[in-house]
């Protein structure tokens, strides 16, 4: 068993990761922690809630002097809920050296950033367009930048980034380490690890079976787009989860669902790029603190974000690709819990269906509509369970008792509880909802031949590959990058289970598909055309 005192790392370090509650270093943390305090590059993969935020942020931590009064560290992530909850884990990892970091992010009062930046921080964590404000405005100044982090890596370029954190980073001496995480890497990464790594040393600690978490229970419904909505609620009703993040493919989509649901009689809230940041921070605080237990959004919240209590994830619309559908579940079966995730697709959508589950190498189960009666015994049970829960507890329930003495005189009990817990239901199922369709996702045509080279233009999915030196490398690379620590970028990185090379990899694909995949531009398909042509902010993509 290893510990993070193996490390050497300071008193005051260990502390801070006792404090979080951290008995023991995850796979990724005890992998990557020794190369990133070595100041070596490194690319770093590890399923999705397996630790990588600490896996960075306690050798970032532990190389910063308390002394120190300039900005020596950079985090850069897509979203600014992503860099809030960032930063406060690396507050609290660095809380008992006594250093400052600040989240940098858009839409909160720049005023306010530059109030905090006079504290001197030495770790920033921003996302990239607001950075850059600072960058402009001289506010921030990325000369004496030592370490430079970029998580969820492949969404910043998904999002259309490139050319913001290619601003930034020429910013940034060369003499500096780079660090790159996420849970996925497909081939586009390639790009950002040659320009930005040097000779990185990649850790991949993804199994060559399964790119998501195997905590997570993957379950799938076909049903018609215009019974989603209905199949939704009996869905809710039927398994009532703690909390529940259920995801929409468009803005529009996510406020519809998240109304619709309020409108139903359901806690649920709604988060997506065009609400302000004031309203987002209420809906992020609000689903944190249990207020309500649905959180409807767009991929806004897909990447990175660490809910505790999440116990389902439900795909209300197919994910566009693969790395979105890892990342969403993903928000779920976190940390050892088990969580459970439901996808709604369409008769239409079922080839994309069958394309993610080849990619993310693992069957999703079907299951059937939830009936009706499935869904109103659910409904019953944990009215039943609540009843009998306060009948239990210590609450007062004395000033109802004279009235309730009375109304079993004049009434049948089993009518009487009847009528009350039908009313305790808020059941309001007559209430009319529309929504508008959305169209179904094309199924990308891409070729898995499972044998081979990246012939295509982008080289194979799994960069799976004879070429010496190139990404993919030699090893028998997965998806994203090959099994368990099996080298992939050029063969830098360090094998911990011996695998042999030579083969391609698994669901490859060359990926000479039409229009290309998850480019280096924004999505065209997220795009939020009233917006004209603002570009590098997520408020430009339709999330
Ligand atoms: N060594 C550890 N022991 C116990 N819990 C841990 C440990 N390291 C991290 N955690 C907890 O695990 C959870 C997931 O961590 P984190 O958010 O860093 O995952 P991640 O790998 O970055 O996931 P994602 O790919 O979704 O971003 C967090 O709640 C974190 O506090
Ligand atoms: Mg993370």
């Amino acid at each position: 068993m290893s510990t993070f005192s193996q490390f050497g790392l300071e008193p005051d370090v260990l502390q801070a990761i006792t404090e979080l509650g951290y008995e023991e270093p995850t796979p990724i943390q005890s992998h990557a922690i020794p190369v990133a305090l070595s100041g070596k590059d490194m690319i770093g993969q590890a399923q999705t809630g397996t630790g990588k935020t600490a896996a960075f942020g306690i050798p970032l931590v532990s190389k910063i002097q308390a002394s120190e009064d300039r900005i020596v560290t950079l985090i850069m992530t897509p979203t600014r809920e992503l860099a809030i909850q960032v930063a406060e884990e690396i507050e609290k990892l660095g809380r008992f050296k006594g250093l400052r970091s600040l989240p940098i992010y858009g839409g909160q009062d720049i005023g306010r950033q530059i109030r905090g930046l006079r504290r001197k921080p030495q770790i920033i964590i921003g996302t990239p367009g607001r950075l850059l404000d600072h960058i402009n405005r001289k506010t921030i100044r990325l000369d004496d930048v030592q370490t430079v982090v970029l998580d969820e890596a492949d969404e910043m370029l998904d999002m259309g980034f490139m050319d913001d954190i290619q601003s930034i980073l020429s910013l940034v001496p060369e003499q500096r380490q780079t660090l790159l995480f996420s849970a996925t890497m497909p081939p586009n990464i390639q790009k950002l690890a040659q320009q930005f790594l040097k000779e990185p040393e990649h850790i991949s600690m993804i199994p060559k079976t399964q790119t998501t978490n195997k905590n997570i229970q993957q379950f799938y419904i076909e049903v018609q787009e215009r019974m989603k909505f209905d199949g939704l609620c009996r869905l809710l009703d039927m398994e009532p989860p703690e909390l529940a993040i259920i995801f929409g493919r468009t803005k529009r989509r996510v406020a519809e669902l998240s109304e619709a649901l309020m409108k139903r009689g359901y806690a649920a809230d709604g988060l997506h790029g065009d609400l302000s940041q004031n309203q987002r921070d209420a809906v992020m605080r609000k689903f944190r603190d249990g207020s309500i237990d649905v959180l409807v959004a767009t991929d806004v919240a897909a990447r990175g974000l660490d809910i505790s209590g999440v116990t389902h994830v439900i795909n209300f619309d197919l994910p566009q690709d693969p790395e979105s559908y890892v990342h969403r579940i993903g928000r779920t079966g976190r940390a050892g819990k088990e969580g459970t995730s439901w996808t709604f697709v369409t008769p239409r959508e079922i080839d994309h269906l069958h394309f993610i589950e080849k990619v993310t190498r693992h069957r999703i189960s079907k299951k059937p509509l939830p009936t009706m009666a499935e869904a109103m015994e659910g409904k019953q049970r944990v009215l039943a369970e609540r009843l009998i829960d306060a009948v239990g507890s210590e609450e007062d329930t004395s000033a109802f008792k004279y009235v309730a003495a009375q109304l079993l005189e004049q009434y049948d009990s089993v009518q009487l509880l009847s009528a009350a817990m039908k009313l305790l239901t808020g059941d309001k199922k007559d209430v009319n909802v529309e929504l508008t369709p959305e169209d179904p996702i094309r199924s990308k045509r891409r070729k898995f031949d499972g044998r081979g080279g990246g012939g295509g233009r982008r080289g194979g999915y799994n960069g799976g590959g004879q070429g010496r030196g190139g990404y993919g490398g030699q090893g028998r690379s997965g998806y994203g990058g090959g099994g368990q620590g099996r080298s992939s970028y050029g063969g830098q990185g360090r094998s911990y289970s011996g695998g042999q090379g030579g083969q391609g990899g698994g669901y490859r694909g060359d990926r000479r598909d039409d229009g290309g995949y998850r480019g280096g531009s924004p999505r065209g398909d997220r795009r939020d055309d009233s917006r004209g042509t603002r570009s590098h902010n997520e408020d430009f993509v339709n999330i």
